[in-house]
C-alpha cells in the first residue's frame, strides 16, 4: 500500500448542483482493523482509501470491474471508485474536475489527462459500467435512470395537454379557493392544464389542502355520466401516507357538499405498495412500462424523500395520460438513496424563470415591466383567477404545446408555473418562531435565525447539551404517558403520545448520534420508572421499523408501540391510514427501540416537541437541509442541544449532492442536445 497521506476530515464531494442530503458519516481510518480499509489495495486506490476518501467497498468494485474490463489504468479505476463512493453518499454522478479541491493534498491525476483517459477507457460507454455525460461521470445504472426520468418528463411535457372545460374550471376554482388563496388556486389551475405539476412549500403552507382542492377541481371536469377519475395518493413512508390521507380527508370535509362527495373514500398508500411489490427485488415493481398503473391522477407527497430510482420507477409506471402531482418541500433533506429529485425538478424547471418561491406569498414583488401579467406568480392576496389571465399559455384545441426541441417563447420560459412548478410560501398552520427560524434557515440567514433564538420566547431554544434537565423531564414524561396508555391497552392514545416528543440526531453513532442518546434516554427512563427492561418486548416499548415488510404492510421508518392486550398478551401497535393495526411481536423481524431517531428518518413526520442534538460544526452531516428538516418537524416547540456556533455552521452549509438532472432539464427545455459517452 502507498504511504498514507496526511489525515484529516474531508469535506463531502461537491457536485455540480447543490441540493439534498448529507453524505454518510466519514472518518479517516486510523484503526488498521477498520472494515472500511481495503488492505490489499495498492497505488492510487490504496492511497485514497488510506486517506479515508474511499471505503473498501469502493475499492473492491473498482478493482474488480477494472479487471473484468481489462482496464489497468490506475487513474480510471480511481474515477470509477469515486463514482461508486458518490452513489454511496447520495450523489448520482461525480464531477471529476471539482474533486481535487476537496482534498488538495492527495495525488490527483492531472485534470485534462485524467478526463481524456477516463473518456477513452473501455469502462466507459454504452453497455459499460461508466458513462460520461454533461461533463460528469456516472455509474451506468444511474445515468440510465436519469436519462429515463428526463425523457419521461419531457415526453409528458410534449404530449397533447389534458382536455378541459374552461368554464367549469373557472367555476370550480371560484368555489374552492377564496381571495386569500391565490397561489394555491394557481396550483390547481396548473394541475388542470398539465400532466405534471410540482407543488412545493414548507410545513403548513397548505400543500395538502391544495391537493384536496385541486383533486376536487379535476373531478369536477369529468362530464356527467362518465366514471370519476381514479386517484392514487402515495408517499414514500407509511407515516407520510397516513398523514396525507388524513389531511386530504380533513380538507375535503370543509368543502362544499358536491366536492366533498367527489373525494369520498380516498385512501393513501406507500409508493412501494402503489407500484406493487415484486418478490426478490426492491427496485422493480409489478407496475412498470408494460403494466401501467390504472390511475388517472397520481399524487405523491413528501417527494423530497424520493430517490432517483423511485422517481424512475414511478414515471415509467404512469400512463402517459395520467396526471402526476409531486408535492413536497424542496428545502428538506433529500432521499437516503442517491438523487435529489424534487430539488432538481424545482431548480431545473424554474431555471431562468421567476420561481414563485423566491417571492413570498406575503409580499409578491411588482412584476418587471417586460413580463406579461400572466407570467407573474400570484400572491395569496392576488385577485381571483377569473380576473387574471391563467398563468399558462392556454393551448388551443388540438394545438400542441411548444416542442422542447424549439426554445419556448420567452413569456413561457419566464414563468415557473409555465413548467408546472408552483411554490407556496405563506404559512397557514403556525406562524411564530418556528416558521421564522425555518424560513431564516432556508434562506441561509444564520443571523436572522439566531435573533429569533435569542428573543427568549422559548418556542425555539438553544440549550447546552450538558444541561439536560428539561430534555430529561420531557423524555421521562412522554415515556410515562406512553406506558400508561399502553398498559391500559389504549393503542391509539399510546401512538398519539409517541408523537408528543422526539429526540433527533444527525448522526447514527458517536457522541452526537442516535445510539449514544438512545442509551442515555433509556437510562433516564429506567431511573425514573424504577425499572430496567430486561426483555426485548415490554409494554410501552417505542418501536421503529427498520426494513420494509410487505407482508405486514410495515415500512422502514414506521413507528409503533407495544401495548397490553385485553387477554394479557403483548401486541405491537402501528397507525395505518387513520386506523390502528396490531401484530404479535413475534411476527416483526426488523424493529428496534426508538428513543431517538436520525433527522433523515424523521422526514414525513411531525411531533409536538422536537429536541435536536446539533452535530459538531465540522461534521459532514451538519448541513442547512438537516437543520431545516429537524426544526420543521416540530409543531409547537424546538429545543436545540448545542451552541450558536454549531447552529450557524449548519445553516451556512448547504448540502452538496451531485446530479445532472437539473442541467438535463434546463438543456432539454431549451432544446439543446446532450452528448453522452
Ligand atoms: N387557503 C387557506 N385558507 C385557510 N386555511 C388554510 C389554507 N390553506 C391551508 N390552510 C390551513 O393551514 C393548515 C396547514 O395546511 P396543510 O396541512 O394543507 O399544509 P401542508 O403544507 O400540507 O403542511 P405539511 O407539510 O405539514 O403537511 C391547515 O390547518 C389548513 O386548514
Amino acid at each position: 500500500m502507498t504511504a498514507a497521506q496526511p489525515r484529516g476530515p474531508l469535506p463531502p464531494v461537491p457536485g455540480p448542483d447543490r441540493a439534498g442530503a448529507p453524505p454518510d458519516e466519514r472518518t479517516v481510518f486510523d484503526d488498521q482493523h477498520d472494515a472500511r480499509l481495503a488492505h490489499d489495495a495498492t497505488g492510487l486506490l490504496g492511497t485514497f482509501n488510506a486517506a479515508g476518501v474511499l471505503q473498501a467497498a469502493d475499492v473492491h468494485v473498482a478493482t474488480r470491474l477494472g479487471e473484468l474490463a481489462g482496464e489497468p489504468d490506475d487513474t480510471v479505476r480511481l474515477a470509477l471508485a469515486l463514482a461508486v463512493r458518490g452513489v454511496r453518499e447520495g450523489s448520482v454522478c461525480v464531477d471529476l474536475s471539482r474533486l481535487p479541491a476537496t482534498a488538495p493534498d492527495l495525488p490527483w491525476p492531472p485534470a485534462e489527462q485524467w478526463d481524456a483517459t477516463v473518456t477513452a477507457s473501455p469502462l466507459v460507454g454504452p453497455g459499460r459500467p461508466l458513462r460520461r455525460d454533461l461533463g460528469l461521470l456516472y455509474l451506468d445504472r444511474y445515468w440510465r435512470q436519469e436519462e429515463q426520468v428526463h425523457a419521461d418528463l419531457l415526453a409528458r411535457e410534449d404530449a397533447d395537454p389534458p382536455e378541459l372545460d374552461r368554464d367549469r374550471l373557472q367555476r370550480s376554482l371560484d368555489r374552492l379557493f377564496d381571495d386569500r388563496s391565490g397561489r394555491q388556486r394557481e396550483a390547481a389551475a396548473v394541475a388542470a392544464h398539465r400532466w405534471t405539476t410540482v407543488l412545493g412549500g414548507g410545513p403548513g403552507t397548505g400543500k395538502t389542502t391544495t391537493v384536496a382542492r385541486l383533486l376536487a377541481v379535476l373531478q369536477d371536469q369529468v362530464p356527467a355520466g362518465r366514471p370519476a377519475l381514479r386517484i392514487a395518493l402515495a408517499a414514500p413512508t407509511g407515516k407520510a401516507a397516513a398523514r396525507l390521507q388524513e389531511a386530504v380527508q380533513d380538507a375535503a370535509a370543509a368543502m362544499p357538499a358536491e366536492d366533498r362527495a367527489r373525494l369520498g373514500g380516498l385512501t393513501a398508500s406507500t409508493l412501494h405498495r402503489l407500484l406493487g411489490f415484486r418478490p426478490g427485488t426492491s427496485t422493480r415493481f409489478r407496475h412498470d412500462r408494460d403494466n401501467r398503473l390504472p390511475h388517472d391522477v397520481v399524487v405523491v407527497d413528501e417527494t423530497s424523500m424520493l430517490s432517483l430510482t423511485m422517481m424512475a420507477r414511478l414515471l415509467e409506471a404512469l400512463r402517459p395520460d395520467a396526471r402526476l402531482v409531486l408535492v413536497g418541500d424542496p428545502d428538506q433533506l433529500a432521499s437516503v438513496e442517491a438523487g435529489a429529485v424534487l430539488a432538481d425538478l424545482v431548480a431545473g424547471l424554474t431555471a431562468g424563470s421567476a420561481p414563485a418561491g423566491e417571492a413570498s406569498d406575503d409580499a409578491a414583488p411588482a412584476p418587471p415591466s417586460d413580463v406579461p401579467l400572466s407570467d407573474v406568480p400570484l400572491s395569496d392576496a392576488a385577485p381571483p383567477l377569473s380576473d387574471v389571465p391563467l398563468p399558462l399559455p392556454l393551448p388551443l384545441p388540438g394545438a400542441r404545446p411548444p416542442h422542447p426541441a424549439a426554445p419556448p417563447p420567452p413569456a413561457a420560459r419566464s414563468s415557473a408555473a409555465a413548467h408546472g412548478v408552483v411554490l407556496l410560501d405563506h404559512t397557514w398552520r403556525f406562524g411564530g418562531d418556528i416558521a421564522d427560524v425555518a424560513r431564516a434557515i432556508r434562506l441561509g440567514d444564520a443571523d436572522a435565525a439566531l435573533e429569533v433564538l435569542r428573543s427568549g420566547s422559548g418556542v425555539v431554544e438553544l440549550v447546552d447539551p450538558t444541561d439536560d434537565a428539561d430534555l430529561r423531564a420531557d423524555v421521562v414524561t412522554s415515556a410515562a404517558a406512553i406506558r400508561e396508555a399502553a398498559w391500559a391497552g389504549d393503542a391509539p392514545a399510546a401512538l398519539r403520545r409517541l408523537d408528543e416528543h422526539r429526540l433527533l440526531c444527525a448522526h447514527r453513532s458517536g457522541p452526537f448520534g442516535v445510539a449514544t442518546w438512545s442509551r442515555l434516554v433509556e437510562r433516564w427512563i429506567a431511573e425514573a420508572h424504577g425499572v430496567r427492561h430486561a426483555g426485548t418486548w415490554y409494554v410501552g416499548r417505542p418501536l421503529l421499523v427498520t426494513a420494509n415488510d410487505y407482508a405486514l404492510g410495515l415500512y422502514n421508518g414506521d413507528t409503533g408501540v407495544v401495548v397490553a392486550a385485553a387477554d394479557g398478551s403483548l401486541r405491537a401497535a402501528f397507525s395505518r391510514a387513520g386506523d390502528v393495526v396490531t401484530f404479535a411481536p413475534g411476527r416483526l423481524s426488523d424493529v428496534q427501540t426508538v428513543h431517538a431517531m436520525t433527522v433523515h428518518r424523521s422526514q414525513g413526520s411531525q411531533f409536538r416537541v422536537v429536541s435536536v442534538v446539533l452535530p459538531p460544526a465540522d461534521s459532514a452531516l451538519s448541513t442547512r437541509e438537516m437543520i431545516y428538516t429537524a426544526v420543521s418537524r416540530a409543531q409547537e416547540r424546538v429545543r436545540l442541544l448545542g451552541d450558536e456556533e454549531r447552529f450557524a455552521a449548519a445553516i451556512g452549509r448547504p448540502a452538496a449532492r451531485a446530479s445532472g438532472l437539473r442541467r438535463r432539464l434546463i438543456r432539454g427545455l431549451s432544446g439543446e442536445e446532450t452528448g453522452a459517452g
